[in-house]
């Protein structure tokens, strides 16, 4: 299987066999890659029944015993059900209005930031990301070289690792998983195993923290602590504490890299595209006036010198908060055209998720001339659909303006979000709070700066990280301040 950017040789094949689907086997197992938007939704849609189930990884599910995490549990089994209509509940849109003031509060922390220190700017991406993640699932508010993030990362590591494919024989020859740990050669068996105990111990941390802070009255509400209490009952079974440990796990694994990998992108593409940053600022200025430049204004002079580890004073930020929400209705940043289109652009130039996670049919299928057999491994390729010349003219030039309607375009161009978020029952549960998050970090980025290239440097030919999440390799930016 190609190891670098594997989406750009499977759209490839495809165009050189003109086929829609192309398929190959890895060992035993059947591939099937489908490159186009209508496949896609011929089978991962309309078909969801049957295609909505996930690969088995033997080394991680079994060995590291992960096969009741979201993210690779059956769909047939109920319990994945049960984790989807909770997630639905902690992350829609009626329960991210009530984390509104906590993303932009955090954004704007993100805006500074990159002021400040702009050479650090993935870093301060990370910081805003996992701050928000760990205090909407478990209340918990994060400070610099925090332990919960190291914790968090290293099970995002292990997972990695665990999960790499093509690397453990395990997955392609389930029979040798019963071979006795003490057995010669049965190193990756040792591994796994010690893998499992790792991160059984980095999911209960967070869990016993906040059962803790609740026990002694100190919490601040979550999505855990709401669901420990339900309805009013002093404590759930034991059975429904460890459903809400599963999706409490997921909400930091789903958004981690996710929806840092697209402010990584936006930022760096901000760079590279001045014209479309000018005409974002123009649109928040038409739209919010000059009481947030004011606030803006204010708040730079003020916090000028200080460095990220010295955060802003609490209480002043929270003042300063509160005018800023007097002043802006927050709902309005997620309505702003541009900006929004903005956000369309960068999920389509640079897709999070080039490959979405791979699917399994449960039941031999035909489609067209092709015999897509049971148990083969399903994948949309959500990159050539990005990048189809059919479906978005010109697909390497960064324009938001195919998703706005003007007298210079007749037709809006499909909305890219119903690729970049995944397919049929496995599509990302997410996508509401990953929007929500993407656009207050660019309005407030945009509002309080200007990127740009280091002077005297020519514009940098763009490269991209393979992973699960892809994003733009950074290169040197520029950051000031937006007079
Ligand atoms: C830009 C940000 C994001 C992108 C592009 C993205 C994309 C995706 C994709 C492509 C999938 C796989 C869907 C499939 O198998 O067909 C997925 C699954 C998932 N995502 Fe996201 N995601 C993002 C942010 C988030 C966030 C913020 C969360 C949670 C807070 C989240 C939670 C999940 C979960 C739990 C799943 C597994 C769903 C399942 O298997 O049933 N994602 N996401």
């Amino acid at each position: 299987m190609p190891s670098c950017e594997p989406w750009k040789t499977y759209a490839r094949w495809g165009q050189d066999y003109k086929a829609p689907v192309i398929s190959f086997r890895v060992y035993n197992r059947h591939i099937v890659v489908l490159n186009t938007a209508e496949s896609m939704t011929n089978l991962l849609e309309k078909k969801a029944d049957i295609y909505s189930d996930r690969p088995m990884s033997w080394m991680y599910n079994v060995i590291c015993d992960r096969g009741k995490a979201i993210f690779n549990i059956s769909s047939s089994d109920p319990h994945h059900k049960q984790y989807r209509k909770l997630l639905q509940t902690g992350l829609g849109i009626r329960a991210i209005r009530g984390y509104l003031p906590l993303i932009q509060r955090e954004s704007r922390r993100l805006a500074q930031g990159l002021l400040q220190n702009p050479d650090d700017f993935v870093t301060h991406v990370q910081r805003n990301s996992a701050a928000v993640i760990m205090k909407v699932a478990f209340g918990y508010t994060i400070r610099d070289d925090d332990p919960f993030i190291q914790v968090a990362n290293e099970a995002s590591k292990i997972s990695g690792w665990a999960t790499e494919p093509g690397r453990w024989l395990v997955d392609h020859h389930p029979i040798i998983r019963f071979i006795p740990s003490w057995f010669p050669g049965a190193g990756w068996k040792r591994q796994g195993l010690a893998w499992r105990d790792r991160l059984r111990y980095l999911a209960e941390i967070p869990h016993q923290w906040i059962k803790e802070q609740m026990e002694a009255g100190t919490h601040s509400e979550s999505f855990t602590s709401k669901l420990l209490r339900p309805d009013g009952r002093e404590r759930c079974s034991a059975e429904e504490e460890e459903v809400i440990k599963w999706c409490a796990g997921a909400l930091y694994a789903g958004a981690g890299d996710t929806t840092v990998a697209a402010i990584i992108s936006f930022i760096l593409l901000m760079a590279l595209n001045p014209e479309v940053q000018k005409k974002a600022q123009q649109e928040i200025r038409d739209a919010f006036g000059d009481a947030l430049w004011d606030i803006l204004e204010q708040e730079h002079h003020s916090t000028g010198n200080m460095t990220m580890t010295q955060a802003p004073p609490i209480r002043r930020t929270e003042v300063r908060h509160e005018e800023l929400q007097d002043n802006v209705d927050l709902s309005r940043i997620s309505r702003l055209p541009y900006l929004n289109a903005i956000m369309k652009e960068v999920l389509r130039f640079a897709p999070v998720g080039n490959l979405a996670l791979p699917h399994r049919v449960t039941e031999e299928d035909t489609y067209g001339d092709y015999r897509i057999p049971k148990n083969a491994t399903v994948i949309g390729n959500v990159w050539a659909v990005m990048h189809d010349p059919n479906m978005y003219p010109d697909p390497f030039t960064f324009a938001p303006e195919r998703f706005i309607r003007s007298q210079f375009t007749s037709e809006i161009q499909p909305d890219p979000r119903q690729w970049a978020f995944g397919f049929g029952k496995r599509a990302c549960p997410g996508t509401h709070f990953a929007e929500t998050t993407m656009l207050f970090a660019m309005f407030n980025i945009l509002s309080q700066s200007t990127i740009s290239l280091p002077k005297e440097t020519s514009r940098p030919a763009l490269e991209y990280t393979t992973g699960i999440t892809s994003h733009i390799k950074p290169f040197p930016i520029v950051v000031e301040h937006r007079n």
